[in-house]
């Protein structure tokens, strides 16, 4: 960890009775640098989240955050960051261009409404009511809101869920224009092309733990992104990891069903959690005991 770290998590604990939903993370987002939280359904992200965005407190552990501790953040502090939750309920009775302008009203030095509502595609919804939008054109607003007051650390909580694959590509266009500009990122999506073509870094998590930590492009090892390359022998499968895959298909000739996969970060990923997979339906067991103790 350096001192250019924007956020700094060591060991942190949450629990929810005797839940225990976040186990033990530790990480760090370096100034300008994007980095992908990422992980299966209850895996700990929000919890995680949340308690750097300062709306929940910690069980246990250190956490910076811009140089604060969330808990006793401040007005000042909470101008600095940009927020976009999983899901907002905005439903407002407003158009969008009045929402981003009244929010804009709010910060020390925002960004000019018509650019943000350029820059999420809205230019032709912009005097619509929020509660008229589609669902993906809501989201879109999320974002709006999100980079409206220049943050210097932008958290992106599922930001595309509801994106068309247009919009999808805007939106990286827009997040990329923003790192341009120095702003650090967290991110947290389901989408793994999402992770990969946006991230720095990332960190996989699950059963509340770390499984993996590193470069966007050198998660879980280097062994897990060697190639493949797959043919039919008899019309059998048989296939060899390699480093050269050229020469080995070279060697073959023109076999039938010839193949070279070069494992993306969603094949990674998978493995990752497959392997922790016992581990984390423990924590499942334990997650549907706390939800019950929750609803009485
Ligand atoms: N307020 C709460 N009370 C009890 N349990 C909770 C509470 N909030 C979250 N949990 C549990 O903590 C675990 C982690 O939840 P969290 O929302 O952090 O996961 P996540 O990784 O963000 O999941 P998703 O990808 O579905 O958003 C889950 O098992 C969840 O049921």
């Amino acid at each position: 960890m350096t001192s250019e770290s924007v956020v700094l998590v060591d060991d942190l604990h949450k629990k929810y009775g005797s839940f225990t939903a976040v186990d033990g993370v530790s990480f760090d987002i370096r100034r300008g640098e994007t980095f992908a939280l990422l992980g299966p359904n209850g895996a700990g992200k929000s919890s995680t989240i949340e308690i750097l965005e300062g709306y929940r407190d910690r069980t246990s552990g250190t956490v910076s955050v811009l140089g604060t501790d969330p808990e006793k953040g401040g007005l000042d502090w909470k101008a600095k960051l940009g927020i976009v939750l999983q899901s907002s309920g905005e439903s407002g009775n407003v158009t969008v261009r009045e929402q981003l302008s009244h929010f804009a009203r709010f910060y020390p030095s925002p960004r000019d409404v018509d650019e943000v509502i350029a820059a999420v595609g809205l230019e032709e919804k912009q005097k619509t009511l929020i509660r008229k939008l589609s669902g993906g054109q809501r989201r879109r607003v999320d974002v709006a809101l999100g980079v409206i007051g220049r943050p210097e650390l932008l958290f992106l909580d599922e930001p595309t869920t509801g994106f068309d694959p247009e919009a999808r590509r805007q939106f990286w266009e827009l997040i990329r224009r923003l790192k341009a500009e120095g702003t650090s990122i967290l991110l947290t999506t389901h989408y793994l092309d999402e992770a990969a073509q946006l991230s720095d870094r990332a960190g996989v998590i699950a059963g509340g733990r770390m499984v993996a930590l590193g470069g966007i492009n050198e998660i879980g090892g280097p062994d897990a992104r060697t190639p493949v390359v797959r043919w039919l022998e008899n019309g059998v499968q048989r296939e060899q990891r390699t480093t050269t895959p050229g020469a080995v298909v070279a060697q073959l000739g023109e076999p039938e069903g010839l193949e070279v996969i070069r494992p993306s970060l969603e094949d990674v990923y998978l493995q990752l959690v497959g392997d922790t997979e016992s581990g984390a339906f423990a924590s499942e067991a334990g997650a549907s005991t706390a939800k019950e103790e929750v609803a009485l």
